[in-house]
């Protein structure tokens, strides 16, 4: 350590003493309270806030902050230091701040500074403030020790950019089972992405590693500080591909110090809504169809079901539908209880369509039969002798019966299956409305739908359809949605989300170049961006990738070029590792070499391990083989529900929104992935899953798609 880093590091020492300190005295003080547990509104309030204040500093005595800048603002007399963490703590005697907040507005300088000697600025609620940014200093405390003191700028230095030297230890460390925060090296365009304002549909295209799902969390936590009167984290939600990917992804929040935002599939949450009357097929089946190798999968085009049912074409299908079968969905005939007595049916019309057409169907419906039992009660008041009231009553009553089988009641269901029949449609739904529909999407409802299963792809119809009978309760409402892997979404799906969602507060995160689900997914961002207006969108684009080496990242940019037109190729940090290594075997030597080649990875420092199949089958093979030679690992499929890190064998498609230290691709040969879109969009998302090493073994041919004589970042020599 030279002189100047030694002195940083011992006023570092003192300042965080001073700090542990406070927090201590703090926290002794607040743990001598009792805890109320009384009536009294006012006291529960404070209650609340001491709480808060208890769970904020237990945390913060751990690791108080984790980064420094020292900031002149205009017309101060000099700079002050402004130490960041997760959570803010001040001193109750002067008010001042010895901790800021990351995410209140002075922290963001932390973020978008990059350097030179220009003044900086940020925006703060009383307008732009400007100054000097004199030091940022980057501080690794664990368990109240300080373990490193980096200055990534100094003004006083040669070197005016920021450095990357701490980014770079960070990204070098191996991850664990599961996604971890990044506040202490958020960077300057992620850092623009979690502070954007809240009524937008924010579109966000980042390559992969880019930190999308990353950025997409701490924006939530963002969003609950920066909105915290308008906005409650029970209200937020965050949509991803399948649960195991929610499980991967669960510590982040509790990490930031926000819990209770909602985290769900598509499918769970539209399944709750509709009180699970449907159930969704197995979602094995579909994937073992789509992701079939290249010959045996269907050729996808506008007629696909998912394509078809997710478009809004198909949506404002439903919607005429919808608003044929109200206008005869009223009896057509005059409601006569008993004989002398007669509700003219002009006036039951007027009731529906008129006096309660505010109401969504079902509770119209509700209302106005309620109102015929009143009009019949009153009928029946002036009628005095008491048997003949009694004996109109029940005739009454069933006459209702009777009359209520012309108007049926409704479910999601039960009037989406009526769309798909030949029988039993009203008249204001002609049999040449079901003719518009594709043969084939008819041809799967009728099987599926008797045994009330459904595919993935209609959930959106069955939840539009549902909203439209029942309305939307308040307390369904999100003040801020996020979906991640959004690629993979209708735009169907998305305007449905939007009825469900305040001021269209959406983050949409994806990639297009891992767009694999291309079968119900979009290709082009505008799919989405004009469910919007103009001025409600926003849309970023982030390049950069962290998670893998620089050779990972040029490797899998070839794959990418070979296989799609105008790719968006992902640019590395300049992080290198070490070469990605390709062997190729005979078919006898496949398994034995598969299991050398993990033993070697467990033995180095990769302390996750994905061996990566092509096909469910395959996987499945991998890991029996595994298995026999005594390597515990883990299979994931389809239905699995968590991630426990470790070694896991998985098929390519269900590797995506994961990462891990190492990753063996097997298989990857001339007739498992061939030259085109969807084969070379699936090796991509391979290759990104690695951090540190990829290695890729071929019993055969290899693939085109991983031919190349680039001899800086591949390797063809056996490691054994
Ligand atoms: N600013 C950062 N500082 C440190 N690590 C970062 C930063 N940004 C991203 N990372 C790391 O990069 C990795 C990738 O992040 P993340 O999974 O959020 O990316 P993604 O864009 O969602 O990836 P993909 O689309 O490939 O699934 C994670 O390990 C994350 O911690």
């Amino acid at each position: 350590m030279d002189t100047k880093t030694q002195s940083a590091y011992q006023d570092e020492l003192q300042q965080l003493e001073a700090t542990s300190q406070e927090i201590d005295r703090q926290l002794a003080l607040l743990h001598a309270t009792p805890v109320y547990y009384g009536p009294d509104v006012t006291e529960q309030a404070l209650e609340g806030i001491r709480e808060q204040a208890r769970h904020n500093l237990s945390k913060a005595v751990e690791e108080p902050y984790f980064g420094r800048m020292d900031f002149q603002e205009n017309g101060t007399e000099q700079a002050a230091p402004l130490y960041i963490g997760k959570a803010g703590v001040e001193d109750p005697q002067t008010g001042k701040l010895l901790v800021i907040d990351w995410r209140a507005p002075v922290a963001s300088l932390f973020y978008s500074f990059t350097g030179g000697l220009d003044p900086a600025s940020y925006e703060s609620p009383d307008g732009i403030i400007e100054g000097l940014v004199y030091l940022k200093r980057n501080l690794v405390i664990r368990k109240q020790i300080l373990q490193r003191v980096v200055d990534t700028y100094d003004r006083s230095q040669d070197s005016l950019a920021v450095g990357d030297e701490f980014l770079l230890y960070r990204l070098g460390e191996n991850k664990d089972s599961k996604l971890r925060d990044i506040v202490s090296t958020i960077q300057a365009e992620q850092d623009r992405i979690i502070r954007a304002a809240k009524n937008t549909a924010l579109i966000i295209q980042g390559v992969a590693g880019s930190g999308k799902t990353t950025v997409a969390l701490h924006r939530l936590a963002f969003l609950l500080y920066q909105y915290r009167e308008q906005i409650r984290a029970e209200r937020m939600i965050i949509f991803a591909p399948n649960s195991m990917f929610l499980d991967y992804i669960s510590g982040v929040l509790p990490e930031l110090g926000v819990g209770s935002i909602q985290q769900s599939t598509f499918t769970d949450w539209v399944l709750d809504i509709l009180d699970q009357e449907v159930k969704v097929v197995d979602p094995s089946l579909a994937l073992q169809t789509w992701f079939a190798t290249s010959g045996k999968r269907p050729v996808i085009d506008e007629h696909t079901p998912g394509r078809y049912k997710g478009s809004i074409r198909f949506q404002q299908y439903l919607d005429d539908c919808l608003t044929r079968f109200e206008t005869t969905y009223v009896p057509a005939s005059d409601f006569i209880p008993w004989e002398g007595a007669k509700l003219p049916i002009a006036k039951i019309r007027e009731w529906f369509f008129v006096e309660n057409k505010h109401y969504p169907l079902v509770k119209r419906r509700e209302r106005v039969v309620a109102r015929i039992k009143r009009w019949m009660d009153m009928q029946l008041e002036r009628i005095w002798e008491t048997s003949r009231k009694k004996e109109l009553k029940k005739k009454g009553a069933q006459k209702l019966r009777s009359y209520l089988t012309a108007w049926p009641e409704h479910t999601a269901f039960s009037l989406y299956k009526l769309l798909y029949s030949e029988t039993g449609r009203p008249e204001s739904l002609p049999i040449e409305l079901l003719h518009q529909l594709p043969e084939t999407l008819v041809a799967q409802a009728a099987k599926q739908f008797k045994k009330k299963e459904v595919q993935h792809e209609d959930l959106a119809p069955l939840l539009y359809i549902h909203s439209r009978l029942h309305g939307i309760p308040s307390d369904r409402m999100f003040d801020h949605v996020v979906i991640d892997e959004a690629q993979d979404f209708s735009p169907f799906q998305v305007a449905v989300l939007n009825s469900y969602t305040r001021n269209r507060s959406f983050t949409i995160l994806g990639d297009l170049s891992q767009g694999i689900h291309a079968y119900q997914g979009i290709m082009d961002w505008k799919e989405f961006s004009d469910l919007f207006e103009d001025n409600e969108t926003g849309y970023f684009e982030l390049e950069r990738s962290y998670r893998s080496t620089m050779e990972i990242i040029h490797f899998a940019n070839q794959v990418l070029t070979r296989g799609v037109e105008n790719p968006l190729l992902a640019v590395p940090v300049f992080r290198s590792g070490d070469k990605v290594r390709v062997l190729q075997t005979k078919a006898s030597e496949r398994l034995p070499l598969m299991v050398q080649s993990v033993r070697h990875l467990q033995q180095g420092s990769a302390a996750t391990i994905a061996v990566v199949a092509r096909t469910e089958k395959q996987a499945l093979q991998l890991h029996e083989a595994l298995t026999e030679a005594g390597v515990e690992a883990n299979l994931i499929t389809a239905k699995q529900r968590e991630y426990r890190g470790g070694i896991s064998v998985v098929p390519i498609y269900l590797t995506k929104g994961l990462e891990f230290d190492a990753v063996l691709l097997m298989d990857v040969t001339a007739s498992h992935y061939e030259v085109n879109l969807t084969d070379a969009k699936l090796l991509y998302v391979g290759c990104t899953r690695a951090l540190h090493e990829l290695w890729l073994l071929a019993a055969g041919d290899l693939s085109p798609l991983v031919l190349t004589d680039d001899s800086e970042i591949v390797s063809t020599e056996s490691p054994f």
